[in-house]
């Protein structure tokens, strides 16, 4: 689907949609327990992978009005009856993988074509090293996997540099082996915050992890652990769904960029959470936005700004980067993103794709492995015709650069936004954009 946006001011308050995140965790959580209610998910195509894992494992996720109810499977996963589909979700892939370890039998995995180029290739070991047997079937870590439990539990060692979400996945899934899982990183964690998101959930599950060295001086990057006969169960059976700072950061990039003069964008439902990527507010300060976060009420207000390029290391914050590119691609001078490699193995190359993509719309940039420089701001971003590369954050990213060019920008694949905020383009409309599909 193309989606066209014209230069647009905007004005008004935005609910943020709840967190993938923890979304994700809170599913998967209440589907080890006895049963759990979900209150204010994020249903969306991603979230909706998980939904699916939980109910072959044996559970059951029904839809109501603004809640989920999880029958869960009571740390007991049954050996699915066909194959899951984690679709285009990274993170029900990993999560499901560690879970899938502990039934008594085989699991097969696949997902759409983004998520077979995606590397699982430690998870797989780590697997292999507990006691299961966990294979590529095209023997290059890559989807579709064959993962074979059960497992019981033990020390695993593996790098930290390429996804987050393996430790997540082996602390889920460690709490209700025998014996209990430590991770122990060989180099420092990229995306750590994500797994202090898994920390505090498992916490409001009544399920107890921690963490060792990590974030300390050294060669390696700490270690994880969760003991193993543990047993999920929230306080009053219930557990509520944060906002989303990912999704935040389009809305208050848009309301930098393109606020109405005198008048501001609010976003909602933004409350402190161990997200890093509320890290977003800082970054908009830094840039010269005038913007307020009121932690207490959830509010986060940012008025138009002239912005000015900055240096942003997204080492724990991956998915900030083409919010953070797109803001680069109008601010005067040189935006420089930094410890960046990581973001290259998510839906798409997302160093790439928003150099690539940003360069169409006026900017200029430049990569390397590790860096992502955007020059904006010398002359106004033109508008044309941009490829979203079948991945929702950089559809929504460009879609904001969009807001502040001189034309009409075109984004095709506009559709992908149904992964993580599935009605990005209505609220932006909401908020006074120019939208049409
Ligand atoms: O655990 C999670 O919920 C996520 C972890 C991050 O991935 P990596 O840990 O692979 O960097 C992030 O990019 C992804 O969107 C969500
Ligand atoms: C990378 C992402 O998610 P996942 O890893 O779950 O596909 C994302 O939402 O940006």
């Amino acid at each position: 689907m193309d989606v066209e946006i014209g230069p647009s001011t905007l004005s008004g308050s935005a609910r943020a949609p709840s967190s993938k995140s923890y979304t994700h965790r809170a599913i998967l959580a209440a589907g080890y327990s006895g049963g759990a209610l979900v209150y204010d998910p994020l249903v969306s195509a991603d979230t909706k992978a998980t939904m699916r894992a939980v109910d072959a494992f044996g559970g059951a996720v029904s839809r109501e009005s603004d809640h989920l109810d999880v029958d869960g499977f009571d740390g007991r996963t049954e050996v699915p009856g066909d194959v899951i589909d984690c679709a285009n979700s990274g993170t029900t892939m990993r999560l499901v993988t560690a879970a899938a370890a502990l039934a008594d039998g085989g699991t097969v995995l696949t997902g759409d074509s983004s998520l077979r180029s995606r590397p699982h290739g430690p998870l797989l070991r780590a697997v292999d090293e507990l006691g299961g047997r966990a294979r590529s079937t095209r023997r290059n870590g890559q989807a579709p996997l064959v993962v074979d439990g059960p497992i019981s539990g033990g020390t695993v060692s593996m790098p930290g540099d390429v996804s987050s979400q393996f430790v997540t996945a082996l602390l889920m899934a460690g709490a209700v082996t025998e014996e209990g899982v430590e991770v122990e990183l060989e180099t420092e964690l990229k995306s750590a915050p994500y797994v202090d998101i898994t920390l505090e959930l498992l916490d409001e599950f009544g399920v107890e992890a921690g963490k060792r060295g990590v974030g300390g001086e050294g060669d390696g990057g700490g270690t994880y652990y969760v003991e193993g006969g543990q047993f999920y169960e929230p306080e009053d059976g219930e557990y509520h769904v944060p906002g989303d700072f990912s999704s935040i950061s389009y809305l208050l990039a848009a309301g930098a960029l393109a606020a109405d003069e005198g008048d501001a964008v609010r976003v909602r439902g933004a409350y402190p959470s161990a997200q890093g990527d509320s890290k977003i507010v800082g970054v908009l300060g830094r840039m010269g936005a005038d913007v307020d976060w009121n932690r207490d009420d959830g509010v986060v207000t940012v008025e138009r700004s002239s912005l000015s390029g900055v240096e942003v290391d997204v080492g724990d914050t991956p998915d900030l980067l083409p919010t953070i590119a797109a803001l680069g691609a109008v601010a005067d001078g040189e935006t420089r993103i930094v410890n960046c490699e990581h973001v290259r193995y998510k839906e798409t190359d997302r160093v790439s794709a928003m150099a690539e993509e940003l360069e169409k719309l006026g900017a200029v940039t430049e990569e390397t492995e590790e860096t992502l420089t955007i020059r904006g701001g010398e002359s106004n971003l033109t508008g044309g015709r941009v490829d979203g590369r079948g991945d929702h954050r950089i559809v929504m990213a460009l879609s904001v650069a969009a807001l502040a060019a001189d034309g009409p920008t075109t984004v095709a694949g506009a559709e992908h936004v149904d992964v993580s905020f599935p009605d990005f383009f209505e609220v932006l409309y909401d908020l006074g954009a120019t939208v049409n599909r």
